[in-house]
């Protein structure tokens, strides 16, 4: 039974999904930082938000440790390249709570132009101040959107329809995407000269640590206003209270901070109670979002346990699941030429890897197809968990070059994968297909076959002779293996020949000596004799 670990608030319903797919779930939203350490090596998997530390201390620790979901969008609490080394499948929900930091971010500026959470706190206090809380209109102002992703663009369309004339920065985001919902793109510096409102919706990176900062608030429209409901580092507190306290900045609504749990000793903008709204990280805290978030983790952690692919990866290539259902055949495909290539070179070191994708193949994202090889080559002589997440990492600690190429459709067929797989002392080259009926291997260090991709397989490089073919098919006929197929190829009379064939049961080790000491005799110069099962 797998174990899950919750380790932040999440709604009731997700953990009743898990605890429903027979789940052992632990919901502990109150450990401190050494009792989590203390128990993580216990656990299958683990749903989080945004509180708990995933980072490395935490991961090498968490030796069983399969999934991490993020029941949430910003995962900047997770340390994703340690995750990744470790082989640890990381996901999050990152539509679940879109519309929830939306309104917060609509609900937040207009409550910063009319003072309402002042006033609110006044009338509590006894005090009914007209005159002070008067408040300023949003219609016919600018508003300047840093990050125009899935929140950023939701917020400019509701910003359009109250008459805010919108602009936006967004580096990554193609113009024409932000044409579509006719919003400029401009540079960040002329964004922040032309808003009298700038709101952030940019993930946490090395980029936007502190994107707002002295110099920024410096180039700012003189009282102009600032909404953060992405994350608190993205601005950097102390300047903001330096240009509040200036009369620079006319207002802030935070909802994100740089320390959280926010605490009188720990913020600065607490001392600005007329300018500065603040609420405790709540843009993505409705009822809808929390369901949504903690039902699809959860859906989520249950299908990466059960070997599914979840379906917004954080550390592996991201595919539609309609598109990976239908690319389904080839990367099942791939794994079988994997397996077959990596029994077939045995304990050698594998220094590079060439694949050649052709034909239907090439209309699908072919990173997984790329992953689940490299999975199979290494898996057999790993003691290492390996898996898509860690397969790059692990190719490359190892020093093997992986290539990857698109090839012209051959002949009839509709699609073909082709592997060169170079070791420290040979070569080895397959070419599959994926038909109806089946997986079929058609190529063989260049010689061309038509067999069923599994079964029991002898492969035999050698050096063309008369009595090779009779000498096997005795061998195997006293043993009582029957041969099911046979093929045999060779550039030209005695040279390189190889013969492959498939059988109907396996043979001892016993009668594979029998078979290299008759093609000894026969002085064959034998260079590879092998036995796969795949
Ligand atoms: N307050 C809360 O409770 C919530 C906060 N969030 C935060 O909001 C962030 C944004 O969420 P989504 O819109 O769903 O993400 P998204 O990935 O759809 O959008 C982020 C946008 O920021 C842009 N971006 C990245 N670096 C940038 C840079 N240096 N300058 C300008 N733009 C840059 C990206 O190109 C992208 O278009 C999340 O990463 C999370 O940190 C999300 C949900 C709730
Ligand atoms: O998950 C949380 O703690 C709040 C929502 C949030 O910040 C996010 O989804 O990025």
């Amino acid at each position: 039974m797998y174990k899950v670990l919750v380790s932040d608030n999440i709604a009731q319903k997700g953990i009743e999904v898990l605890e429903n797919a027979g789940m052992k779930v632990d919901f502990n939203p109150n450990l401190n930082r050494e009792e989590f350490l203390e128990i993580i090596a216990d656990y299958d998997g683990i749903i989080v938000r945004s509180m708990t530390k995933l980072d490395k201390e935490a991961l090498t620790k968490a030796k069983k440790l399969k999934v991490i979901g993020r029941a949430g969008t910003g995962y900047d609490n997770i340390d994703l390249e340690e995750a990744t080394k470790n082989g640890i499948f990381v996901f999050n929900t990152p539509t679940g709570n879109t519309i929830s930091a939306v309104e917060h971010t609509l609900g937040m500026m207009l409550s910063l132009s009319r003072n309402i959470s002042q006033a609110n706190q006044a009338l509590h206090n006894d005090i009914w101040d007209r005159k002070k809380y008067m408040g300023v209109e949003i219609k016919g102002k600018t508003l300047g959107i840093i990050g125009l992703g899935r929140i950023g663009s939701r917020v400019a369309k509701r910003a359009q329809s109250f008459g805010m004339k919108v602009i936006a920065n967004d580096p990554y985001l193609s113009p024409k995407k932000a044409e579509k919902i006719n919003v400029p793109l401009l540079p960040f510096k002329e964004v922040l000269k032309k808003s009298d409102y700038v709101t952030l919706h940019t993930p946490l990176t090395d980029e936007t640590y502190h994107i707002l900062s002295h110099k920024e608030f410096a180039i700012m429209k003189p009282g102009a206003r600032v909404i953060n409901c992405a994350r608190g580092q993205n601005v950097d507190t102390k300047a903001l209270a330096e240009a509040l306290e200036k009369n620079k900045i006319a207002g802030a609504a935070i909802d994100v901070h740089e320390e959280e749990p926010v605490k009188a000793s720990n913020n600065p903008l607490l001392k600005f109670e007329d300018s500065v709204i603040m609420t405790c990280h709540l843009g993505g805290t409705t009822t809808e979002a929390m369901d949504n978030v903690s039902i699809t983790a959860a859906e989520e952690v249950i299908s990466v346990l059960k070997n599914n692919l979840p379906e917004s990866p954080l550390n592996i290539p991201a595919m539609d699941p309609q598109d990976f259902n239908q690319a389904k055949p080839y990367i099942n495909l791939i794994t079988k030429l994997g397996n077959f290539v990596a029994k077939w070179k045995g304990h050698e070191r594998i220094e590079a890897v060439e694949i050649e994708y052709g034909g239907e193949v090439n209309q699908y994202n072919l990173k997984p197809m790329t992953l689940s090889l490299v999975k199979s080559i290494l898996e057999p002589n790993l003691d290492d968990r390996i898996n898509l997440v860690n397969a790059m990492h692990v190719a490359k600690e190892r020093e093997i070059s992986i290539k990857e190429s698109q090839i012209q459709n051959e002949g009839e067929l509709k699609n073909i994968i082709k592997i060169n797989l170079k070791t420290e002392m040979n070569e080895y080259s397959l070419a599959g297909t994926y038909l109806p009926i089946g997986f079929r291997l058609i190529e063989i260090n260049g010689l061309r076959i038509d067999l069923d991709l599994s079964g029991e397989f002898i492969i035999v490089s050698y050096q063309d002779k008369p009595g090779v073919i009779g000498k096997i098919g005795s061998t195997l006929g006293e043993a009582n293996i029957n041969i099911a197929n046979m093929q045999v190829g060779r550039k030209k009379i005695g040279g390189n020949a190889i013969m492959m064939m498939q059988i109907d049961s396996k043979p001892s080790k016993d009668i594979m000596e029998k078979i290299k000491t008759h093609l000894d005799e026969l002085d064959t110069k034998v260079k590879d004799l092998s036995y796969l099962e795949i």
